[in-house]
């Protein structure tokens, strides 16, 4: 099968490594996962060995025989949706079960994705965890921290409910074909949700502050109602830029505009 760009295909077939991705999330046996662009099945084949139950979606039909082959091998553990993955309610797929979330995916979608993941105002999330294949920059930003070029929205996002850490890196020549720049993989686990705080609001603010993240915080934060007196209130110095405000500051913030 000829890799496509446009779906941005990059395939892993060292199974020794795909055994260690599988790892990361811990004991899969009997766990039911959620495996997001699988492509011909190099990771499938080790959540499977690990004894996961796995639901994989796929947009490209040309994956499915690969795939339809691997669930002969092992009957009744793996369902394949040809489809979309970001149209798709992800909940009503796992049939409200909890499930880990194991992805490779192309920059965009899985970005798209895991903004989704993290948003909303239920907490905690169906998901137990997510281990997710990014370029290494990405990976970067979603583990940053505050006075770093790399933190910004995706680092709240991603620490202020959930604990986030870089679990592998994986050089671009372990894919076939090799892409551009590195990868790393960054795993992810719910954590307590700060009471009192809406995830909108957080969301709003995050967005704002680092839309315009060169800029003050008594600029960038203009254009949400309440939060100029909210820094002053918190004793958060509206000179300061987004990136030198803390997670627990972003919460701290989003937790007293809840309020009002
Ligand atoms: C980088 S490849 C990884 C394939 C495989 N997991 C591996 O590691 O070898 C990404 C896979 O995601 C699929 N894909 C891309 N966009 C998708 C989407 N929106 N929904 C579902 N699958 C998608 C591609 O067809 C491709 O098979």
């Amino acid at each position: 099968m000829s890799a496509s760009k446009a779906l941005g295909q990059n395939f892993l077939f060292d199974a020794q490594l795909l055994d260690r991705i599988a790892a990361i999330p811990g004991d899969l046996a009997d766990k039911a996962v959620l495996e997001i662009g699988p492509g011909p099945g190099g990771l499938t084949r080790a959540l499977l060995k690990a004894g996961a139950r796995v639901t994989a979606i796929e947009m490209d039909k040309r994956c499915l025989p690969a795939l339809a082959e691997l669930g002969d091998a092992y009957p009744g553990r793996l369902n394949v949706i040809q489809g979309d993955a970001l149209k798709l309610d992800h909940a009503e797929i796992m049939n409200g079960e909890s499930f880990a979330v194991l992805s490779n995916l192309p920059y965009n979608v899985g970005t798209a994705l895991f903004v989704r993941w993290l948003g909303g105002e239920a907490w905690p999330p169906l998901w137990t965890s997510l281990t997710l294949m990014f370029q290494q920059e990405v990976a970067q930003r979603i583990v940053a921290q505050p006075d770093t070029s790399a933190y910004g929205r995706l680092a709240v996002l991603a620490q202020w409910r959930a604990r986030a850490k870089l679990a592998m890196k994986v050089h671009r020549s372990a894919f076939t074909p090799p892409p551009k720049v590195m990868s790393a993989i960054v795993h992810v686990e719910p954590a307590a949700m700060p009471e009192g705080v809406s995830a909108r609001m957080l969301e709003r603010l995050t967005e704002a502050a680092f839309g315009q993240r060169r800029k003050m915080l008594r600029q960038s934060l203009k254009s949400v109602p309440g939060a100029l007196e909210a820094l002053e209130c918190l004793g958060i110095d509206p000179q300061r830029r987004a990136e030198t405000v803390s997670v627990d500051e972003f919460v701290s913030l989003a937790r007293e505009l809840s309020a009002g």
